[in-house]
């Protein structure tokens, strides 16, 4: 099975986990389209009576597109499951998220979240976290100073831009850095040194958000609790 064929397959699994009258929190990135996708049929199907409260402005759009409810995080009084990608997950079910951008909402409405759970294909799956370059949302005011601060730590920050080289701005219109880290020897650590750092607006280590990973391998799918 291809990448695509795992996350399209993942998505689908995960509509399980989501009951009548539930609130659910929807994820972003290209895992989680095909869980929207499925959860629209679902709904539509069974005749759910469920609520939405979307991670992205992106993913907002394609809910109301397939007529799911979407409400604002302040409209609800608690979200019972959300569902979401990610870009590496270690052994002690730490992540990185973020490739999208999206990683502010995702960690507000995650840490809103009864139950979180992952959706991934298995090449998601790391010893250790840090390949995958950390994504870390600043505010835009004086950005510079906080490059200079990361490359002297030796963070190797790069600020992402799109393909027409214009600045990544996210829903908050916020910039990212990425950090090039190789390996992240002590994720605690390094969540707590960015945290106080002023200008951080969040970063993409996601440190026991996760309860359960549901995995895409070429032989099927399995589930990772913690
Ligand atoms: O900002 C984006 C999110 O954290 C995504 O959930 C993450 O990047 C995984 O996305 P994808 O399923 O496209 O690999």
């Amino acid at each position: 099975m291809n990448q695509e064929t795992l996350k399209k397959l993942v998505g689908k699994y995960a509509t399980r986990y989501v009951e009548d009258d539930m609130t659910v929190g929807v994820g972003s990135g290209t895992t989680v389209k095909y869980f929207v996708e499925a959860l629209a049929e679902k709904v539509k199907n069974n005749n759910l009576k469920i609520k939405c409260v979307a991670t992205s402005s992106q993913t907002a759009r394609q809910a109301k597109r397939l007529k799911l409810p979407v409400y604002s995080l302040c409209d609800i009084n608690q979200i019972d499951l959300t569902i979401d990608g990610a870009d590496e997950i270690d052994s002690n079910m730490n992540g990185i998220k973020g490739g999208g951008a999206a990683l502010l909402r995702e960690k507000i409405v995650a840490t809103n979240s009864q139950k979180n759970i992952w959706i991934v294909d298995h090449s998601k799956l790391v010893k250790n976290l840090g390949r995958f370059p950390l994504p870390v949302e600043v505010i835009p005011f004086g950005y510079e100073q906080l490059m200079k601060k990361f490359e002297a730590l030796g963070y190797q920050p790069v600020l992402r831009t799109n393909e027409t080289s214009a600045i990544v701005k996210t829903d908050s219109n916020n910039y990212i850095l990425d950090l090039h880290l190789g390996k992240i020897n002590d994720p605690i650590k390094l969540a707590t040194i960015l945290d106080s750092t002023v200008g951080v607006v969040e970063h993409g280590l996601f440190l026991n958000v996760v309860d359960e990973v549901v995995v895409g391998n070429s032989d099927g799918i399995s589930v990772l609790k913690r």
